[in-house]
C-alpha cells in the first residue's frame, strides 16, 4: 500500500480550511500506486485526491506537474485537475510533505486492457503529446541516460543477487545505449509513466490520464516505447503483435510516426525497458522489509529488455510499412 506519510484527522481538517472545498466527511489511504502517498477524500461537496509527495518527487518539478495538469486540461485532455487555494496557491504541506489537492477522475483502470483498449491508449498519448505544445515550463527527463547510470551505480554492486550475470548485463546494456541513443527526434512534453494504472477507462471508453509525476521534456517516440512496453506484454512475457499493432496503429491516427521514429524503436524500447528495471531493482534493494508498498518485479523488465535486443526491424513490433529504414 503506498502510504508513505500517514496524516491525522486533525491535521486533515486544519490543512483543508485553506481551500474553498466544503467539510470533511470521509478519508482513506489509497493502497495503489508506489511512489507518492494518496488519499481519498469525500467532503460535503465533491470527492478529491490528496497527495503528499515523496523521495523521487522534487519540490522544484512540483509547478512543472501541476501547470501541466492545468495547461492540458485547458487544451481538452482528461486529466485531473489541481485545486487552488484560497490564496491562489497550487501546493501546500501537510505531515511535513509537499500537497495537492486534484479533482478525482471517474472512471477504473484495467487489469486486462485488450487490443481495443491499446488502440485507445495510443490515441489518448498521441493527444497528449499534441496538447503539451506551447507549455511553457521546461522538465529535463531525470530519468534518461545520466540518470540510468547513476542508478546503477547505486545497484550494481549487488545486482547479482537478483540474478547472476546482471552486473555484466546491464553495464553492457548501458554502454550499447549511450552510444546509439537517438538525439534528433521530435520532441516535447511526454507523460513518461503511462502504464495501467494510470489510464483510467468508463466501460471501454477511455476516461482520462492521471498521475503526471513523471512528466518531462523527451522524445515522443520514447513515450510511445514506454506504452508497448506497458500494454504490449503477456503474463508470460510473450509480446502480443495484436495489442502492439493497435497501440501504434492508434497513435499514428492522432499523430503520425515519422520514418526516423519507427526506425528508432527498437533501441527506445531497449532504453525505456532498462529505465523501469533499473528503478524497480533500486526499489527492490532498498525498500525495508514490512514497508506499506508492494515492490514491482525488475525481472518483469529485464524479461523485456531482452525480448527487445532480440528485434531487428520495427515491423516486429506491429508497424504495418517501415519506411526509411
Ligand atoms: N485524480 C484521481 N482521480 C481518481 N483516482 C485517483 C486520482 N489520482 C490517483 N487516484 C487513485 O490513486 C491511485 C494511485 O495514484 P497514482 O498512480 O497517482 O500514484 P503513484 O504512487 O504516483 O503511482 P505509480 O506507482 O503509478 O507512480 C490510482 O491508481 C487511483 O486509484
Ligand atoms: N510504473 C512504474 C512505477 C511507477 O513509477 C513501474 O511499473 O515500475
Amino acid at each position: 500500500m503506498a502510504v508513505y506519510t500517514d496524516i491525522t484527522e486533525d491535521d486533515l481538517k486544519d490543512f483543508l480550511t485553506q481551500y474553498d472545498v466544503g467539510e470533511l466527511t470521509s478519508y482513506k489511504g489509497i493502497a495503489e500506486g508506489v511512489e507518492n502517498s494518496n488519499f481519498l477524500l469525500h467532503t460535503s461537496r465533491e470527492p478529491l485526491i490528496l497527495t503528499l509527495y515523496e523521495k523521487r518527487v522534487e519540490k522544484a518539478d512540483l509547478p512543472f506537474f501541476l501547470g501541466l495538469m492545468q495547461h492540458l486540461a485547458a487544451r481538452g485532455l482528461s486529466c485531473p485537475l489541481p485545486l487552488p487555494r484560497k490564496d491562489g496557491a497550487l501546493l501546500g504541506e501537510l505531515s511535513g510533505r509537499p500537497a495537492a489537492l486534484i479533482s478525482f477522475l471517474e472512471g477504473m483502470w484495467l487489469r486486462k486492457p485488450e487490443a481495443r483498449h491499446c488502440r485507445e491508449v495510443g490515441q489518448a498519448l498521441a493527444r497528449m503529446h499534441l496538447a503539451g505544445e506551447g507549455f511553457a515550463l521546461k522538465r529535463p527527463n531525470a530519468l534518461s541516460l545520466e540518470g540510468w547510470k547513476s542508478l546503477w551505480q547505486k545497484s550494481a554492486a549487488r545486482a547479482d543477487e537478483v540474478e547472476p550475470g546482471l552486473r555484466e548485463e546491464i553495464g553492457a546494456e548501458l554502454a550499447f545505449l549511450e552510444g546509439q541513443w537517438p538525439q534528433d527526434l521530435p520532441a516535447g512534453v511526454i507523460h513518461a509513466d503511462l502504464f495501467q494504472d494510470n489510464v483510467f477507462f468508463l466501460g471501454d471508453e477511455l476516461s482520462g490520464l492521471i498521475d503526471f509525476y513523471f512528466a518531462c521534456n523527451d522524445m515522443f517516440a520514447y513515450d510511445v516505447s514506454i506504452c508497448l512496453n506497458a500494454w504490449c506484454f503477456e503474463k508470460d512475457g510473450a509480446y502480443n503483435l495484436t495489442k502492439g499493432m493497435a497501440l501504434l496503429e492508434g497513435y499514428d491516427a492522432v499523430r503520425p510516426l515519422l520514418p526516423q521514429e519507427r526506425q528508432a524503436l527498437p533501441v527506445l524500447c531497449r532504453g525505456s525497458a532498462v529505465r523501469f528495471f533499473l528503478t524497480r531493482l533500486y526499489d527492490w534493494l532498498t525498500t525495508p522489509e514490512g514497508a506499506l508498498v508492494v515492490k514491482k518485479d525488475p525481472l518483469e523488465y529485464l524479461r523485456k529488455l531482452r525480448f527487445h535486443r532480440s528485434i531487428a526491424s520495427s515491423v516486429e513490433y506491429g508497424l504495418k510499412v517501415e519506411t526509411g529504414a
